[in-house]
């Protein structure tokens, strides 16, 4: 008989770890849920601890079952999220850094927060229609497996509200640290507006390194704003973006345009330029695609994110080029364009009217 060539042994491999790639975000859900990465960060002694004692804490009442949690802790070892010490017969876990991000800060905030928001029921019953994405974009995934669009859906039900709320801020604190760490744009503003603001951290955290700053509008749904916490400095303003931006020196905005069509995304501009005195800036923070395709864990990041936004808000919003965004802004209006590398996933676009 013929042997099998190598290539095609991995070639049958990569497919069975393609098919069975469900099994991480679902496992990562499941330690999540569990608190598994406060458990074995314990305040920082971050020791290794079998699943026996991570379960014993993370269960203080008793039960469960160790090997199950082994399981998980083992799988997800393999995707760098915790680091497996093997010895004396035993296998131990503690957490890398990627596993780290899932520890809550003293604010009560990580990144567990949105692996919670991207795997809720509503979220989930979207993914299997994906390929409808494909056969007639003019309805989303969401929409066809829940009846109405994921923001209008998560407005209705307060604890989908709230865990968005959370989820946005446990992954944006962090990001608008390296922002206003090496980002200075903001020097010349004496009112901005935060569009899509959720519940108002990144404007916190511009206004407390920008006194400059004597007026910070955070803009957001009203149903959005309604929830936000009261921040000093900061009017929370519940509107609608496509209706209406209130006037300022300067705009920041979020991780908002990424959800929309382009139409969409012009017309966002446009009122983002009316809402602009001459010279003003639209400051943008969005995840931004490399020309290129490749295998690494940015591109991946944002391929991924890119179906993400697909199948949950908009059949046709999507991650962009830097080149598309500047297409679109020159479109609405704008005519000077920088961009700014200050994280991995999130680039900052600078827009000047
Ligand atoms: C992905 S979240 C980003 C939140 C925040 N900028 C951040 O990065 O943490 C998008 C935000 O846009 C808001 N949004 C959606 N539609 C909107 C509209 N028509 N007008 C104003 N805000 C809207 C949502 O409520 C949500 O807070």
């Amino acid at each position: 008989m013929e042997e099998d060539p190598d290539s095609r042994k991995q070639a049958r491999l990569a497919i069975l770890e393609l098919a069975n790639m469900i099994s991480v975000p679902m496992s990562l859900n499941a330690v999540v849920r569990l608190n598994v990465a406060d458990a074995v960060w314990e305040g920082g002694s971050n020791a290794p601890l079998t699943a026996a004692q991570i379960l014993a804490r993370v269960i203080p009442t008793g039960g469960g079952d160790a090997e199950n949690l082994q399981r998980v802790l083992r799988m997800l070892a393999s995707y760098g999220v915790f680091e497996e010490h093997v010895g004396g017969g035993e296998r131990k876990y503690s957490l890398t850094d990627v596993g780290k991000t899932l520890v809550t800060d003293e604010q009560g905030l990580s990144y567990g927060s949105y692996v919670l928001q991207h795997h809720q029921d509503a979220l989930m019953r979207a993914w299997p229609l994906v390929h409808e994405a494909i056969v007639d974009p003019s309805k989303e995934p969401f929409e066809r497996a829940n009846g109405e669009g994921a923001y209008d859906y998560y407005l209705k039900k307060p604890e989908m509200n709230e865990l968005m709320l959370k989820a946005m801020s446990g992954v944006s604190v962090p990001f608008m640290k390296a922002l206003l760490g090496s980002y200075n744009g903001f020097q010349n503003a004496e009112k901005l507006v935060d569009v899509g603001g959720s519940g108002g951290d990144c404007l916190r955290m511009i206004m407390q390194k920008y006194p400059n700053i004597k007026e910070g509008l955070n803009f957001d749904l009203p149903e959005v704003v309604a929830k936000a916490p009261q921040i000093r400095g900061v009017t929370h303003v519940g509107g609608d973006m496509f209706k209406y931006i209130p006037q300022a020196d300067a705009i920041f905005m979020k991780w908002v345009l990424t959800t929309w069509t382009d139409e969409e995304v012009k017309h966002i501009m446009s009122n983002c330029y009316k809402a602009l005195p001459a010279g003003g800036k639209l400051i943008a923070c969005e995840p931004v695609l490399p020309e290129d395709s490749d295998d690494s864990h940015r591109t991946r990041a944002l391929l991924e994110g890119d179906i993400f936004v697909m199948t949950i808000y908009r059949a046709k919003g999507k991650h962009r080029t830097e080149e598309q965004f500047k297409q679109l802004a020159v479109s609405a209006g704008f005519n000077l364009f920088k961009a700014f590398h200050v994280d991995h996933f999130y680039a900052v676009l600078e827009f000047q009217k």
